[in-house]
């Protein structure tokens, strides 16, 4: 079981009458990849400042260790932060730039060698040492600032949308190298993203922010399978959403067909409700009185081998969004306007108050 490393506890900023970032209670483990994922405005930036020491919290404790550093100026944290624009000194060369936190913590030049080598070989940049930022691809930039930050070995690093400026392939393949430097290194990294396919690859645990509230924090496997609430669901992969009436133990869609779920307890027959359910759960041809439906092929596109149908359906005002592997779809010469009948079990079903 690893240990607590950071504390936020009850975590208030208020700029005038807004509450920027409201309450927040979370705890970060050591050696973790946690990202902070949350639409523009929701408190992310805010809440990486006041870890970083940039800002002080209006009210509420940073632990650090389990000691208050909620007061500690930034340089005297053992956390670094590195700035989406990367901020690379534009005059040094790539060793220069790696070396520079070192020389200012006044080191011997023989160690200050060797761990800029040894960062320099572990972000693969050896063989461009000697170049300047502008000589450089936004990947190797965005490894020298990495290689930078991650030199002084602090015990936490904040990324603040640290591939924001990176096209979408070469954002794919930095998450997986991210994820990879941070376990060489054990350290631990809190990342600031809006964007929750990345949050989902890179993290061991994500916390969703909302407003400046916690909405929910978990892994990403908790996160997408058990989403606390509508907004959660929506905001993370895809979701089908069916409007739905509580029935004694079940729902019934808007056209009277029974959906078996499991129902929250908050739930009373006659209230309104939604069935959610992921595209990727539904399956082909089930004739199953419960969790099925029948629609219409109203657009259909393959994503690599994957098949994603669009189905106009009565049970929802919205395209239910089939997503069929290329098994599944095998021996289906699907096309526009083909009826076709879609099931889903129990267990995979979600329901949220409407
Ligand atoms: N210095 C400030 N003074 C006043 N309001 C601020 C200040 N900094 C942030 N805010 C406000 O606080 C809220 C949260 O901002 P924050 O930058 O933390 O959001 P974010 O989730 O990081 O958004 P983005 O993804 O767009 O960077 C916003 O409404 C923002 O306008």
């Amino acid at each position: 079981m690893t240990s607590t490393l950071l504390s936020l506890a009850n975590i208030e900023k208020r700029f005038g009458e807004l509450r920027a970032v409201n309450g927040v209670s979370l705890d970060i483990r050591e050696n973790e990849f946690f990202a902070l994922l949350g639409a523009s405005g929701s408190g992310k930036t805010t809440l990486l400042r006041m870890l970083a020491g940039f800002d002080m919290p209006s009210s509420g404790h940073i632990l650090l260790d389990g000691h208050d550093i909620s007061q500690v100026p930034p340089n005297h944290r053992p956390v670094n932060l590195m700035f989406q624009s990367y901020a690379l000194f534009p005059h040094m060369t790539v060793a220069q730039n790696i070396a520079y936190g070192l020389e200012m913590e006044k080191l011997p030049r023989t160690e200050i060698n060797e761990r800029v080598d040894e960062m320099l070989s572990t972000i693969q940049l050896t063989h461009l040492a000697e170049r300047k930022p502008e000589q450089l691809s936004g990947g190797q930039r965005q490894r020298v600032a990495l290689g930078r930050a991650l030199v002084k070995r602090p015990r936490l690093l904040l990324l603040d949308e640290p591939l924001g400026a990176l096209d979408k392939k070469l954002r794919g393949e930095m998450q997986l190298e991210l994820k990879h430097i941070q376990n060489t290194f054990g350290i631990t990294f809190i990342v600031v993203t809006h964007d929750q396919e990345e949050a989902l690859v890179m993290a061991d645990r994500i916390a969703i922010l909302k407003d400046g509230e916690l909405l929910q924090c978990g892994s990403p496997h908790e996160i997408y399978e058990y989403p606390v609430n509508r907004f959660a669901a929506d905001f993370i992969g895809v979701m089908n959403f069916l409007p739905a009436r509580v029935d004694s133990g079940a729902l019934r869609a808007v056209n009277g067909s029974r959906i078996a779920a499991p129902l929250p307890a908050d739930l009373k027959p006659g209230d309104n409700a939604l069935a959610a359910v992921r595209p990727e759960r539904l399956r082909l041809g089930v004739a199953d009185a419960d969790n099925c439906l029948n629609g219409r092929i109203s657009a259909m596109a393959y994503h690599g081998l994957d098949l994603h149908l669009h189905l106009e359906t009565p049970v929802s005002p919205h395209p239910v969004m089939v997503r069929l592997t290329a098994d599944a779809a095998e021996g289906h010469p699907f096309s526009v306007g083909e009826e076709v009948s879609v099931g889903w079990s129990a267990r995979d079903t979600r329901v949220f108050t409407a």
